[in-house]
């Protein structure tokens, strides 16, 4: 009788293979992080061979870690950074290029050209629930086909194959150039701008527009259902991969945000709000964005409304490797409670423009409000704020969309440890958060998937009856210095903008 169900969860900065039990508690993570690489200004690539290399040494170093044997894996879900954009070659399994990684702003001309056709903005919004912005995937794979020497041909003759990392795990987990399975879920193809929201097929319209052939797109299935089997020689072989999420609808779904108007927050190196709105499809007149929340099985499709927010954990990310003010992520914390305050400092982190709710490739990062007074943990304190605050913009925009504001925020992902920002957020917000017990809710929410394929787990209720709750942060600022803090924000977004010039 199988124990476990295992999830690999492919994200931005590492991959790391989790395996959780019954209750749906942790039982062994086996983690490697991979180089992130920034060949010029805007660029952000990943090595696709280093990831499926990190993906098969943390399965088998999570079943070393559990003392567990593949009979004991009931099944395996995948989970992943979403919209990194890969291609490669479907007889030789190589890459034809690095990943191009979300947060790469390399398609801002792309994008306003495609902008200027017929239908312009409003067509891909209606559509796909998307605004037209360098983050997703079409423009990406239209980059490769353009720039990679003799790539549009080799595409054009069926030679390549386009994914995302949870179809370049999937097919190198099942064979790779020997009968891997070309997958995708809903939740992973509405991140592409090429798949129609309402059908969950892509649209060949859009395609052709991105000069991208049909043939290289994967599959769309459901995001739980037994797709086909880990290849014998592997980690894991044998188990059913039965479930495939994108990250963040992966924690939405962890969360056991189940019901319409449930929320998440996941702060890892963007940050990302998602509100279930059941089988509803609410686009956004706000600058949110529409997509897939989950589709399990047969049952009907659960959209959600997502604020996308970029740079937050990358950002304590930057000051420790670019400007190595802290030699650890958790030493942020440490100088930021060596002050009161942020000095009158704010710090808007637009490094890749700015995502939900401006939607602006034009911004790029600002610290305003500098003065002889500022020191370095005034500094510190900007930094976490400055999570903080995109954080309540999203969640004003959900509000207004959904005309009910949000009572509690459940929260997730590596910068919750970090009590001080966990504070903040419910001053700056004015509403409670909560961390769960099992705050690795991406990983748990791609292994209830495939579980509840296999039958492991019955029905989402067992997900409602594991999630409990760890911790509550209560808002404990006055409501004119929130709103002081908050207008002072706002008006250091506006110097983010207008600074890149359009080609
Ligand atoms: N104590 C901390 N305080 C603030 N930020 C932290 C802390 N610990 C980790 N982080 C940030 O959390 C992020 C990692 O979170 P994680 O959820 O693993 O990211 P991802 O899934 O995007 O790779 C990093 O960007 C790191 O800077
Ligand atoms: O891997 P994460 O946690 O940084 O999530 C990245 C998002 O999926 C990008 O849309």
């Amino acid at each position: 009788m199988a124990s476990y169900v295992a999830a690999v969860d492919q994200g931005t900065t590492s991959t790391r293979t989790m395996l959780f039990d019954h209750s749906g508690s942790v039982v062994a993570v086996d983690q490697r992080e991979h180089e992130q690489i920034f060949p010029q200004a805007g660029w952000v690539e990943h090595d696709a061979e280093e990831i499926w290399s990190n993906a098969r040494a943390t399965a088998a170093g999570a079943l070393a870690k559990a003392d567990a044997t593949t009979a004991e894996v009931a099944a395996v879900g995948i989970t992943n950074q979403r919209e990194t954009t890969l291609v490669w070659d479907r007889r030789t399994g190589k890459p034809v290029y690095n990943a191009i990684v979300w947060q790469d702003t390399r398609t801002d001309r792309i994008v306003n050209e495609l902008g200027a056709l017929g239908g312009g903005q409003e067509r891909y919004r209606e559509k796909t629930g998307l605004p037209l912005a360098t983050y997703f995937s079409g423009p990406k794979v239209k980059w490769i086909l353009d720039n990679v020497d003799g790539a549009r041909q080799r595409a054009e003759a069926g030679d390549l194959l386009f994914g995302n990392m949870d179809t370049w795990v999937l097919w190198n987990m099942t064979g790779g150039p020997e009968g891997g399975l070309h997958i995708t879920d809903p939740t992973n193809a509405s991140r592409t701008m090429l798949m129609d929201l309402e059908t969950l097929q892509w649209d060949e319209g859009i395609a052709s527009d991105m000069g991208i052939p049909m043939s290289m797109l994967p599959q769309i299935r459901s995001s739980s259902e037994e797709y086909g089997k880990v290849r014998e020689r592997g980690a894991l072989g044998g188990v059913p991969i039965a479930g495939i999420l994108g990250d963040q609808q992966a924690a939405t779904f962890g969360q056991a945000c189940l019901s319409p108007g449930e929320a998440k927050n996941t702060y890892g190196t963007g940050n990302f709000v998602l509100l279930n709105t059941g089988t509803e499809k609410v686009l956004s007149q706000n600058g949110l964005l529409t997509t897939v929340c989950y589709k399990i099985g047969s049952n009907d499709t659960v959209y959600a409304l997502e604020g996308s927010i970029a740079v937050t954990g990358s950002l304590v990310q930057w000051l420790r490797d670019n400007l190595g003010m802290i030699s650890s992520a958790a030493e942020i914390e440490e100088h930021a409670r060596t002050v009161e305050d942020n000095g009158g400092a704010y710090f808007v982190p637009a490094f890749s423009g700015l995502f939900a709710p401006y939607w602006r490739s034009d911004a790029r990062g600002v610290i305003v409000g500098l003065t002889r007074y500022v020191n370095k943990g005034h500094l510190a304190r900007a930094v976490l704020e400055a999570t903080a605050f995109q954080t309540r913009e999203v969640i004003d925009a959900m509000n207004a969309d959904s005309g009910v504001p949000l009572k509690t925020l459940k929260v997730d992902g590596g910068m919750v440890v970090n009590d001080l920002l966990m504070q903040f957020q419910a001053d700056i917000l004015g509403v409670s958060v909560i961390r769960p017990v099992v705050a690795e809710t991406t990983a748990l929410g791609a292994a209830y998937a495939a579980g509840l394929a296999v039958g492991f787990w019955e029905s989402e209720e067992d997900i409602r009856t594991n999630w409990a709750k760890d911790k509550q942060w209560d808002p404990g600022m006055d409501d004119i210095r929130r709103e002081r803090e908050y207008r002072n924000w706002k008006k250091a977004v506006t110097k983010t903008f207008d600074w890149v010039e359009s080609e």
